[in-house]
């Protein structure tokens, strides 16, 4: 045997690399507590510090969240863990040939949710509302345009944080992400997806190990649900055929009943005053052309020139 053999069956224990912020380890113990109730592997975490973890710099200005994806992909290449738990909504559309999604484990909430004293109709005129996202903030200027939004970032605490400190009357982050940190019962408000589409593939979550890791990728296939892949897969194809990355003012959104998938999706002026919002439904099985042919019609009705207004 070699040192650059990664087999998981020859070393009995497996690495699972995470970021060190709680979201991310809480995310990726459910995933490894999971495997092994599924499968009986032995799973141990890797935490492994990333440049968009110590950085004080918007997400924006450092190639946006895809940066902590390819930390851990850095590793995973390395052969320093063999897999890892990604939120599904900082993946990158294009895909990285070295890794593979080997699992999509089942949906957790997918929309937005206000954090602070009221829901977002009872706020004050002029109150602070933190959110760094621009899909947030053009969906929030739509439905409050007298507020005010305040970027911001850090982990959820410290978000939350500004709330209770009174720096900020309320913050909107993800349900899951609150859930999963058992701070959703500070949530005021959860917005419907008809008020605030979310971002693609909000609250689902990304299993990742090298491709042709054949044996690994065999063992966490137990984890995927194929009705979560096709809806996120048609919110991610959304995003891929507009071209538009994770800081772009996209929101998608497709709920499965049965066998067919009713798809949403947004291009979202930052002031909130225009959008380009269209449904479709198809089978589950074609999620993939239903996101390319939704982005197509978009484009159709002016999505492309709404995109481009934010970078001049
Ligand atoms: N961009 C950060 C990020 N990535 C995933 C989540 C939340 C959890 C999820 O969507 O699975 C968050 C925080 C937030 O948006 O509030």
């Amino acid at each position: 045997m070699t040192v650059t053999q990664h087999t998981y069956a020859r070393r009995g224990v497996l690495r699972l690399g995470t970021r060190r912020s709680l979201m991310a380890t809480t995310q990726s113990q459910m995933v490894a507590d999971r495997l092994t109730t599924l499968t009986g592997a032995t799973v141990e975490l890797v935490g492994i510090t990333t440049f968009g973890d110590v950085t004080k710099a918007q997400l924006s200005q450092i190639g946006g969240t895809g940066v902590f994806v390819s930390a851990l992909r850095d590793k995973l290449i390395d052969g320093e863990i063999d897999f890892a738990v990604h939120s599904l909504k900082d993946l990158p559309t294009t895909p990285d040939p070295r890794v593979l999604v080997a699992a999509i484990p089942p949906r957790d909430d997918p929309r937005d949710a206000l954090v602070g004293p009221a829901k977002l109709a009872d706020l004050p005129p002029g109150a602070r509302v933190g959110t760094g996202s621009p899909r947030r903030i053009a969906q929030l200027r739509a439905l409050r345009p007298d507020l005010e939004y305040v970027p911001i970032r850090g982990n959820a605490d410290t978000r939350i944080g500004k709330v209770a400190s009174g720096e900020l009357q309320a913050v909107v982050l993800a349900a899951a992400g609150l859930g999963r940190l058992g701070r959703d019962g500070e949530i005021s408000e959860v917005f419907e997806p008809g008020d605030m589409l979310p971002a693609p593939g909000q609250g689902a979550l990304a299993v990742e190990c090298r491709a042709g890791d054949d044996d690994l990728i065999g063992l966490l296939a137990a984890l995927d649900d194929p009705r979560t892949r096709a809806a996120v897969t048609a919110e991610r194809t959304v995003l891929a055929a507009l071209e538009a990355g994770c800081s772009a003012p996209v929101g998608a959104f497709a709920a499965d009943a049965g066998h067919i998938l009713n798809l949403t999706a947004a291009v979202v002026a930052l002031d909130g005053t225009r959008s380009v919002r269209k449904s479709t439904a198809g089978d589950l099985s074609a999620a993939m052309d239903l996101g390319r042919d939704l982005a197509a019609a978009m484009i159709a009705e002016g999505a492309g020139t709404l995109m481009e207004e934010r970078t001049h």
